[in-house]
């Protein structure tokens, strides 16, 4: 993963560093001092790409936080505070932090146009902040002081560009962590992203904090670009169009930043040539993002797509029919030890939605490392006890205990963090992520080689393959793969082999029957695959309408009138005769 994000960082600071040569040999001053705001506002797409593009909060108050960071780099300059430009911006950008963590306070509880809304107010509210406070040294006319380094514009596009790559690496270098991989996952699902520990309160303000940083930065840059700032800057519209062009460019890629800042600073610049009215800018914005989000395609996700088609269209084909390789099974390392005994007990669980009794005062028991299948018809409350057991039910009746310890009142990120996982009916995998990218989401602190392993003990795709490449099936495999590799104490599988055929079913069947002993966890597989279960569990528990009808060896609860009557369909009249 390291050496993956080294390379990406590696590529985006050369591709920058070559830019940047570029514009400085060939380009005319005029034109570098444009190039400038192009990327100070590509640092603020950057912000919104965060916060937005990977964690998908929408934020229509980025401009705000830029303003907070122009505010206090011009009020340091007036103050002559010691520590110069470079010190302010980053104090500037500091400064937004808090305002950014309060502002995704409310996103903890409200998505879409409920935070749109409230974002936009926030951002309105600043305006006449803004306007009534004005900007330190505006009205005196005092300039904000370059370092003499970075005086002159060839010499301040020079520190923005530093600022720019600096800020681009080190986004290579997060979203790449599981910190990165957390607000993919929150944004595709955040029960499925709890379900592996991951705190969304913490994904979602860490994005807000982190994007107020950045936009806070660039508020800071802008003034030691203009030297003088106004209201206007940093107003509401500014922030509008701001996120009409993210959205339209997809400013979660660092070019695609790039190409928003130029549309931003360059479409202005040719309306006032032509001589049209500079508010044309803003309708083709919207437009644009528009297109973008009714056809599910930003600007660059085009560019990567067409990228690597045309790639994959001129990749060498190899020369001769290389030998098939001989693999050996790499090793699983050994398996986790926990308290044995009985791993997950779960006494009286009743569940009501409304009027709708869904499970009435059932109890089971997983004993540690062994698998114990849970079925029944359709509706007969399966789904519901694994929601209970792990913590998706606001509220319940009865207890669910692991390895003896009652996990009432804790939430279902804490119950994962301590050893109750959980894979969901339809897989809930972020397609953005790559296979090892999501097994590290899963399995904290894996190592690189036990990633590999558990894949191939699971057949599942390379960990380099990206999630949107691979099967319906292949992501259920790595649905299943990620909890086990995390080798918590109880794994709650809910019918796994959904979308395999029957012969990969059997082999799942067999892989879970093993789950035990290679990895160490106790199962509760619900499946409605017969023969899977029979290969994988040792013991059963059956359901019906929310009640446990039967439990015992498989042989023995299969054949069991009462269970072919309720869960196959067989009238036990028939039965009898
Ligand atoms: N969110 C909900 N609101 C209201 N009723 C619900 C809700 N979720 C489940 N139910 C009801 O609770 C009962 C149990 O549903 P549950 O999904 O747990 O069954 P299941 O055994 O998992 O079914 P399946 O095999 O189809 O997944 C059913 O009557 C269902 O209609």
């Amino acid at each position: 993963m390291k050496h993956a994000s080294l390379k990406a960082a590696l590529r985006t600071a050369l591709t920058l560093g070559i830019l940047a040569v570029l514009i400085y040999a060939f380009l005319p001053k005029y034109w570098i001092f444009l190039v400038t705001a192009i990327f100070i506002t590509g640092i603020a797409l950057q912000s919104l790409g965060l916060v937005t593009g990977r964690t998908g909060m929408i934020s229509l108050c980025q401009m705000s936080f830029a303003g907070v960071g122009a505010w206090v780099t011009g009020y340091l300059n007036v103050a002559e505070a010691p520590g110069g430009l470079i010190l302010w911006i980053v104090l500037g950008g500091l400064a937004a932090v808090p305002v950014g963590v309060v502002i995704g306070l409310p996103a903890l509880r409200l998505r879409g146009i409920n935070l749109a809304i409230v974002t936009l107010g926030f951002a309105a509210a600043f305006d006449t902040v803004l306007a009534t406070i004005t900007f330190p040294g505006q009205t005196a006319f005092i300039q904000v002081v370059r370092p003499s380094w970075f005086e002159s514009d060839g010499g301040y596009f020079a520190l923005v560009m530093i600022v720019y790559v600096a800020i681009a690496v080190a986004l290579e270098f997060v979203n790449r962590s599981r910190l990165g991989a957390s607000w993919l996952a929150v944004r595709h699902s955040e029960r499925a992203a709890a379900a592996h520990g991951v705190s969304v309160p913490m994904a979602k303000l860490s994005a807000f904090a982190i994007s107020a940083f950045i936009s806070g930065v660039s508020g800071g840059l802008l003034a030691g670009y203009l030297g003088t700032l106004v209201a206007e800057n940093f107003n509401m519209m500014q922030s509008l169009a701001l996120f009409a062009v993210a959205s339209m460019v997809g400013a979660h890629f660092t070019l695609g930043a790039v190409a928003g800042g130029a549309m931003i600073t360059l479409f202005p610049e040719l309306l006032r040539r032509l001589g049209l009215p500079q508010d044309i800018g803003n309708v083709f914005f919207a437009v644009g993002a528009v297109q973008a989000m009714s056809t599910g395609e930003t600007i660059s996700e085009t560019w990567v797509r067409l990228g690597s088609k045309l790639a994959s269209r001129f990749r060498r084909k190899p020369a001769a029919v290389a030998e098939p390789e001989v693999k050996t099974a790499r090793p699983l390392g050994t398996p986790a030890v926990h308290q044995p005994g009985v791993a997950l007990e779960v006494s009286g669980l009743t569940v009501r939605y409304g009027n709708v009794l869904a499970l009435d005062k059932v109890s089971l028991k997983v004993p540690s490392r062994t698998v114990v299948g849970l079925i029944g018809p359709n509706g007969a409350g399966k789904s519901t006890t694994v929601d209970a057991i792990a913590g998706f039910l606001p509220r319940y009746e009865g207890s669910v205990s692991l390895n003896g310890g009652p996990l009432e009142g804790l939430l279902a990120t804490e119950r994962a963090r301590l050893g109750v996982r959980r894979t969901w009916q339809t897989t809930r995998i972020a397609p953005e992520l790559t296979v090892g990218d999501y097994i590290r989401l899963a399995a904290p602190g894996i190592r690189p080689a036990e990633i590999e392993a558990v894949l191939e003990w699971f057949d599942c795709p390379v960990p380099e393959a990206a999630i949107a490449s691979v099967d319906a099936g292949s992501r259920r495999l790595i649905d299943v793969a990620g909890v086990v590799a995390a080798r918590p104490p109880v794994l709650l599988l809910d019918e796994p082999a959904a979308g395999q055929s029957y012969a990969e079913a059997l082999k799942l069947g067999d892989r879970i029957a093993s789950i035990p002993e290679v990895f160490g966890s106790a199962v509760l597989l619900i499946e409605h695959d017969m023969d899977l279960v029979r290969k994988a569990c040792s013991d059963i528990t059956v359901f019906d309408f929310g009640r446990v009808i039967a439990n015992g060896a498989p042989q023995t609860v299969l054949s069991s009138p009462i269970v072919q009557k309720a869960y196959m369909g067989v009238e036990l009249e028939e039965q009898v005769a």
